[in-house]
């Protein structure tokens, strides 16, 4: 039997009984729930990585809702105890929902949501931030400085690759890889070149018409690509930033044969999930090629990393921390709250979640509905039509 977990509560008395598994950062996930008859309970326990075990014994015998994390492996166990205790919802703190079995969750009729939109932008801005420490090898030049090694300016100190004109390459060209493409493009005047299964528009309308601001200034106009292939990218960028969903499609999409096609200098982005590259394979590529640099967001098997990688100076490695800015972290805790408080209050689903601005605006109440919910369609949940 589970050993019982340590727990906070608040509104003892509300009608419904919604669990989650971690206290999330903000005050507005807490009073949006409590103000609708919800009676909360926020898993206090010090271990990081709640087991299945630990979550059954959170859900116990009644409990309408989980909010959960991406660390835990929400599969048959845990969608079939939900179930059993009453639970018709469940919503990922996070966009990412890898770490959801969404046929397990059909099979027992709950809802899965996930926090689209919010983290768009701070998740890009970390990706940035990694390109341009690969770059400019900001992390080996602060480690150098520290050491008390920096004995005077040379030529050849820390000679790092220059943005302005080269090539980013993004794979997974959505919500992020677009952000992160136009952050990109507009502040380094970079030129682009993509890979998605679907044409991405309004991106490229993005770039042609930056590339006409450019041109009419005087300035070297920057180009756009669609790729007919991912090898395409992987051959002629100079920076390649991975931003597509995991799945059986993208699982180890960057391996040995693909790190064998890019540039000897080329610099790698991962701010997606650790298993969309085989990372021993890398590191392996890093060792051979030290003019090679990545910067790494996500890890195959976190939050261990492969042997070697921790050693290599060609490798900038940050913990999971790209949507950690506080108001996207605020934001992701109320869209998760309000998927799983829309589903126990019989809401419908919002009509778009790419557009889930008006959850977040403080100063007004919430539409009466669940912002995204991945299996909607599945369900046979109804939409609205707000
Ligand atoms: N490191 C972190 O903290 C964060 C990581 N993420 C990860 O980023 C992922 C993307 O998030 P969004 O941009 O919001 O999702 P999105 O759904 O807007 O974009 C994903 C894109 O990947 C594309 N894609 C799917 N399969 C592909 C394939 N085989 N080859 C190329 N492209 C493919 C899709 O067509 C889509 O355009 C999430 O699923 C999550 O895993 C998201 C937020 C923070
Ligand atoms: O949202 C996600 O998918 C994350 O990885 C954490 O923000």
């Amino acid at each position: 039997m589970a050993k019982p977990v340590s727990i906070e509560v608040w509104n003892p008395s509300g009608k419904y009984r919604v669990v989650s598994t971690k206290p999330m950062p903000g005050t507005r996930w807490i009073n949006l729930l409590i103000q609708n008859d919800v009676r909360l309970e926020i898993c206090t326990e010090k271990k990081t990585i709640l087991s299945v075990e630990d979550i059954i014994a959170l859900i116990g015998d009644k409990c309408d809702g989980v909010i959960g994390q991406l660390t835990e492996d929400w599969g048959e166990e845990l969608f079939s105890a939900l179930s059993k205790a009453g639970g018709k919802a469940f919503s990922n703190m996070a966009v990412g929902y890898n770490n959801v079995d969404v046929d397990a969750a059909n099979k027992y009729g709950v809802a899965v949501g996930n926090t689209p939109g919010v983290l768009t932008e701070t998740t890009a801005e970390l990706a940035a931030s990694l390109t341009l420490a690969a770059a400019r090898r900001i992390v080996e030049a602060d480690e150098f400085m520290r050491a008390g090694l920096y004995d005077g300016w040379l030529p050849h100190l820390f000679v790092g690759n220059l943005l302005k004109g080269q090539t980013v390459g993004v794979i997974g060209a959505g919500r992020i890889g677009s952000a992160y493409a136009r952050m990109m493009v507009e502040g380094f005047k970079m030129n682009l070149i993509y890979y998605d299964l679907y044409q991405s528009t309004r991106l490229e309308k993005f770039v042609t018409a930056y590339a006409a601001f450019l041109k009419a200034n005087g300035e070297t106009p920057v180009t756009w690509k669609r790729a007919a292939t991912m090898d395409e990218v992987l051959q002629e960028a100079d920076i390649i930033s991975l931003h597509p969903v995991l799945d059986k499609t993208t699982y180890h999409l960057v391996n040995k044969e693909r790190l064998a096609k890019m540039k000897k200098e080329a610099i790698l982005i991962n701010c997606s999930r650790g298993p969309v590259i085989d990372e021993a394979a890398l590191v392996e590529h890093l060792k051979h090629n030290p003019m090679f640099r990545v910067g790494l967001d996500v890890f195959e098997e976190e939050p261990y990393m492969k042997p070697g990688l921790a050693e290599l100076k060609n490798a900038i490695v940050v913990p999971h921390i790209a949507s950690a800015s506080k108001w996207t972290r605020e934001g992701m805790a109320t869209l998760a709250a309000l998927n799983v408080l829309g589903k126990v209050k019989g809401y419908p689903v919002w009509f778009d979640a790419n557009r889930v601005e008006p959850f977040l605006n403080e100063n007004a109440r919430p539409p009466a509905a669940c912002p995204s919910i991945v299996n909607a369609k599945a369900l046979g949940l109804p939409t609205s039509k707000l």
